[in-house]
């Protein structure tokens, strides 16, 4: 569909005002260097980013409709299979808003077809595919951006900036939480696959494993063969800005994590009770600094009344900060001495970032090395559920070095008899 064509279709769909600034910002530079990109994975997360692609792609049929609809795509450029995108030479860049278990496989793939990405978090289903990830982005050249958006948010980006700055000293401690209520997806057994879904597309390069009701559309979050549990999901976003504020660049050399399933009685395979803690020991010249990151999914009862934050404890005094729009510092007495609230953000601020990188060929503000680093604070902490016992790693091997079996868990089982999706070398 032609731009202009194009522009007034999602005029007349009202479109346009979440993501306003988007598609002129991408065409104000002219025909020849506005950025093409793909939506994989078009639910929750995806239609976000409906306006402006140039292609979708979902493997739910009916959902794929809605996306073209609202996108304006012709039928050519609604597609079920991600590598239709890939094929095409005139596209740029993709957005991936899959399932976990899709993103790094096919991250990894649009790399080497030499597409820049915007990973939606967690950039992976585990510790081996974030590692192959940053390979393939290196290797290839292109911008990896990471979906952790507070990344590109001023009023956080000037918090942050405060810390590193020593508003409160040293910053020895983050504590960060997520805590919320969420549902219970209850039981259920496997029933056919609905007719406007391929599931074996799915389903990718995980295993196969029967179609559920409660393991499909964003219900996928709470098993392990597709998702990362909450600690991944809005967990993703907290532990990324807690060691973003302590100004660590580095894997952590220990992590011990307690919880389990204290409160709903249903199928999910994941936690809804969880306290993580990871110590880093001051391999990179520091003093040793520690995150501990909380959650509860079960209660309201938020911390400040936020149900995302972090405390970062300095030598002369501590800061809270919500990536919901709150900050507040205390001096060494535990007074407040300065309070702030942030200004409700452009949703997209996150992927106008990624595509000034592309153009401008700088680092994107949450590139997919701090993606790394962050996910593997995730990672780490569910193998520590799952083993029940603390784990010591080798930041330099990016081994554990206390269990050789628990390493089995720093990759997954994949599909038998392999998948064209399946990353080289997991
Ligand atoms: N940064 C942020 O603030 C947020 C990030 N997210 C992240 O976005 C991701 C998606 O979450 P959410 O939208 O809630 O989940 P949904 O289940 O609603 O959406 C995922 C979509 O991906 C589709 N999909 C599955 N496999 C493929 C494939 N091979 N190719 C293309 N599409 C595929 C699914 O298809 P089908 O229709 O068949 O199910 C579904 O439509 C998650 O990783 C989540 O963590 C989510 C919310 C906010
Ligand atoms: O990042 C996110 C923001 O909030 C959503 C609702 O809790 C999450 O599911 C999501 O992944």
């Amino acid at each position: 569909m032609p731009n202009t064509t194009r522009r007034s279709f999602l005029k007349k769909m009202g479109v346009g005002a979440a993501v306003a600034g988007l598609t002129p910002r991408l065409q104000a530079a002219g025909a020849n260097e506005r950025v093409r990109w793909g939506l994989i994975g078009c639910g929750q997360r995806g239609r976000w980013f409906f306006e402006g692609a140039d292609y979708v792609c979902d493997p739910d049929k009916s959902r794929l409709a809605v996306a073209a609809e609202k996108s304006g795509v012709d039928a050519a450029h609604a597609v079920t299979d991600l590598r239709r995108i890939l094929d095409d030479p005139a596209i740029d860049a993709v957005v991936i808003a899959t399932p976990d278990h899709w993103h790094a496989p096919a991250a990894i793939l649009a790399c080497e077809a030499g597409k820049h990405v915007y990973v939606e978090k967690p950039c992976s289903h585990n510790f081996r595919e974030a590692q192959l990830l940053l390979k393939a982005a290196r290797e290839n050249n292109v911008v990896v951006q990471h979906g952790t958006q507070q990344r590109s948010t001023p009023f956080t980006i000037e918090a942050i900036q405060k810390l590193h700055e020593g508003v409160i000293g040293d910053v020895l401690v983050a504590k960060a939480w997520n805590i919320q209520h969420r549902d219970n997806i209850g039981f259920a057994e496997p029933t056919p696959v609905p007719a406007e879904v391929d599931y074996d597309m799915w389903v990718g390069p995980a295993e196969m494993i029967p179609f559920q009701t409660n393991r499909f559309h964003s219900d996928w979050h709470w098993w392990y063969n597709f998702g990362t549990g909450d600690i991944g999901n809005d967990g993703a976003h907290d532990i990324d800005y807690a060691r973003w504020g302590l100004g660590i660049d580095a894997l952590p050399s220990k992590v011990v994590a307690l919880g389990g399933k204290y409160f709903y009685d249903d199928a999910q395979q994941f936690p809804d009770t969880a306290t993580c803690i990871f110590e880093y020991a001051g391999e990179d010249g520091r003093t040793p600094r520690q995150i501990v990151f909380e959650m509860l999914l079960w209660t309201k009862n938020y911390p400040l009344n936020c149900d995302s934050g972090v405390e970062y404890f300095g030598t002369a005094g501590k800061m809270f900060l919500s990536k919901r729009g709150k900050m507040l510092i205390y001096d060494e007495q535990n007074k407040v001495v300065e309070e702030k609230r942030g200004e409700k953000e452009p949703p997209l601020l996150h992927f106008e970032n990624f595509v000034d990188a592309i153009r401008s060929g700088r680092k994107p503000s949450a590139d997919i090395l701090e993606g790394f680093r962050s996910v593997a604070l995730i990672h780490l902490a569910n193998i520590a559920l799952r083993t029940g016992h603390s784990l010591d790693f080798d930041s330099t091997t990016e081994q554990i070095t206390n269990d050789n079996s628990a390493n089995g868990l720093l990759s997954r089982q994949y599909r038998d008899g392999g998948h064209w999706a399946k990353p080289t070398g997991v």
